[in-house]
């Protein structure tokens, strides 16, 4: 299968920045969901989930199909409390109807990174909604329990690589774990809305102990009262993985340099573009002065 991207031939930068405008104020208005986190983590897992069905083998899955919008994928289990973000998102698809599901969902990962003060995220439009039949099976994304090899392996699917896997790890520096959603519980206290290299800080820093929390789950806490999954503190029990946390640890323009190039390549994988398609490097409302 190839997914060749579409020319949008009657959209220009500033009807693209008119909707990251739109995604940005709304986010900064909204400010109270979840304890005041706010939409911009569950935005950004929305991105990731929606591009992480990818399969590199077959071309199946991925996000340019927009299928998260059908039931088959938005129920799948991996992907629950991911619905706020959709929601979050159906008034921007009414205001910009010519915007495809694909473009929306990943459109709406780089507001997040960037309004949070992360890294500009280069972005391409011209995803296609696929038909519901095209939707791929659950099962795509990856579970929390286990350790470095399982991480390893399972981003082979995704093209991706162990200095990409550690980048984009380094989004769990924002929002939270909700025992409701994933069986994984934390940080206790406050969770941060900012994009930073704190997860690398943290990895490093914290006196990390391996407990059974309420939903019978092995995860690592601090005293501290931050928390991480065995599939993040498989990066600091790896020594390829622990050579790139220590580099992000000590060197945040190079973490925001990778994360920016990874989070562009997992958004995109699969997809075929035009060379004419342009690659949008968006302003932030502050940027603007808005
Ligand atoms: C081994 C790979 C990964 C695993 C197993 C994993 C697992 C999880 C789990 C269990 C949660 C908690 C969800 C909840 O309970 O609501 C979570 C949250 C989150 N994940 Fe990941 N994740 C992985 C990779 C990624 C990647 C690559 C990104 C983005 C680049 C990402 C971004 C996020 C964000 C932003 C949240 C917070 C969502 C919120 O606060 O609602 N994760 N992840
Ligand atoms: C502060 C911190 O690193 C908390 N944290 C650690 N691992 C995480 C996974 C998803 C969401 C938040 C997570």
């Amino acid at each position: 299968i190839v997914h060749m991207a579409q020319e949008i031939k009657d959209k220009s930068e500033k009807d693209y920045q008119e909707v990251y405008n739109a995604i940005a104020v709304k986010l900064r208005e909204e400010d109270e969901f979840d304890g005041y986190i706010g939409y911009g983590p569950v935005l950004t897992r929305l991105a990731w989930h929606s591009s992480g069905t990818w399969d590199k083998n077959n071309n199946t899955g991925g996000s340019f199909g927009g299928t998260y919008q059908f039931q088959k994928e938005s129920n799948d289990p991996s992907n629950k409390g991911l619905h706020n973000g959709a929601e979050f998102l159906a008034p921007i698809h009414k205001q910009f109807p010519w915007l495809s599901h694909g473009d929306l969902y990943t459109l709406g990962g780089v507001v997040a990174i960037q309004e949070l003060q992360g890294p500009v995220i280069p972005w391409r439009p011209g995803r296609v909604d696929l038909p519901e039949d095209m939707t791929p099976d659950n099962g795509r994304l990856p579970d929390a329990v286990y350790g470095a090899d399982y991480v390893r392996n399972f981003f082979k699917r995704l093209d991706l690589n162990d200095q990409e896997v550690v980048a984009l790890m380094g989004a769990h520096c924002l929002g939270r774990t909700h025992l409701q959603n994933t069986g994984f519980d934390g940080p206790w206290g406050a969770a941060s809305n900012t994009f930073t290299n704190e997860f690398f800080l943290n990895l490093l820093n914290e006196n990390w102990k391996l407990e059974k929390n309420e939903a019978k789950n092995m995860q690592w806490n601090s005293p501290k009262g931050y928390m991480m999954l065995p599939t993040d503190h498989a990066l600091i029990e790896d020594d390829k993985y622990m050579a790139y946390v220590k580099l992000y640890a000590t060197n945040n323009d190079k973490f925001f340099e990778d994360f920016a190039k990874a989070f562009k390549k997992l958004l995109e994988g699969g997809i075929t573009f035009p060379q004419s398609t342009p690659t949008y490097r968006f302003e932030t409302l502050d940027s603007q002065g808005l």
